[in-house]
């Protein structure tokens, strides 16, 4: 499928043309999260079946729906579940939804994702604010800016250094501070692979040397679709497993596990990213 401007538009000119909302922050659930949209006040629910041009969420702990509404006063559209690459989406489909965003008038983007950790000094369950991602797909080709540049939305070659907002971190940071969830709060580099097979032992190994503290399947594709279209992003991936780097290891990695850690910190993330969206000017 090939998207282009207007087909972008004619979504976002539906969903504006079904709720008189007009949200300034965007947030995209990942993996067992969805359960932040449910805190919305005034909800308008859109089934991603119903919205012109939408993909449809294979996966489960992805409900899929867009939910608009208010959240702490801030009016905000919220993604209750996601699209990745290996449900056989291509990288335009997968970020479909951030230019509409854009499109509608969103300004911050805020995602969450599910990740293994590879930083052996952090736990399941830990919350990693991302400073930093490697998009190892978009690396080898697979990037979803690729094709002729659409300079409605953005330039052609796009910085990428400056991805995660510092300004939005120092402000998760003192919110964190303010929870008092500092223990279980880290910093650090989210690296995406395709999946939807976990690492093997030596894989796991590599991506550490490369310099990355969680793996997971999202997240890096939509950030450089929102960069592109001058969002500001933050993000949050939350450890809901350890990486398997032991050879001799009788750990294995499994999505049943993954949704109950989800489960586990569920309503600390939420607390915590209502609170910070409270603040965005
Ligand atoms: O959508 P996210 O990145 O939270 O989902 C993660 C990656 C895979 O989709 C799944 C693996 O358990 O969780
Ligand atoms: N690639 C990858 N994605 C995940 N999502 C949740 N846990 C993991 C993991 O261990 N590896």
């Amino acid at each position: 499928m090939k998207q282009c401007y207007e087909d972008y538009e004619a979504t976002a000119d539906w969903l504006r043309s079904k709720t008189a909302q007009r949200p300034k922050v965007a947030i995209i659930c990942g993996s067992g999260l969805g359960g932040l949209a449910e805190l919305l006040h005034n909800k308008v629910v859109f089934p991603y079946k119903d919205i012109p041009l939408f993909p449809q969420t294979t996966v489960e702990g992805h409900q899929g729906q867009l939910v608009f509404g208010t959240l702490e006063g801030q009016q905000c559209v919220c993604m209750q579940g996601r699209f990745h690459t290996y449900e056989g989406y291509d990288l335009k489909q997968v970020t479909y939804p951030v230019r509409v965003f854009s499109l509608l008038g969103v300004k911050t983007l805020i995602l969450t994702n599910a990740s293994g950790g590879l930083n052996s000094s952090y736990k399941v369950g830990d919350i990693m604010l991302i400073k930093d991602q490697i998009n190892l797909p978009g690396l080898v080709g697979n990037n979803p800016l690729c094709g002729p540049n659409e300079d409605r939305f953005g330039e052609r070659f796009l910085c990428m250094s400056d991805a995660y907002d510092s300004d939005l971190i120092a402000l998760a940071q003192q919110t964190a501070e303010e929870q008092g969830i500092e223990e279980f709060m880290q910093k650090g580099v989210y690296c995406m692979v395709s999946g939807p097979t976990y690492e093997s032992v030596t894989e796991g190994r590599a991506l550490r040397t490369l310099g990355a503290d969680t793996v997971g399947m999202s997240t890096a594709l939509e950030v450089v679709v929102a960069r592109h279209c001058g969002l500001r992003v933050l993000g949050f991936s939350l450890i809901t497993n350890m990486v398997v780097t032991e050879y001799d290891s009788k750990q294995r990695a499994n999505h049943a596990e993954v949704l109950e850690t989800t489960r586990m910190r569920t309503q600390v993330l939420e607390g915590l990213v209502t609170k910070i969206v409270a603040k965005i000017q």
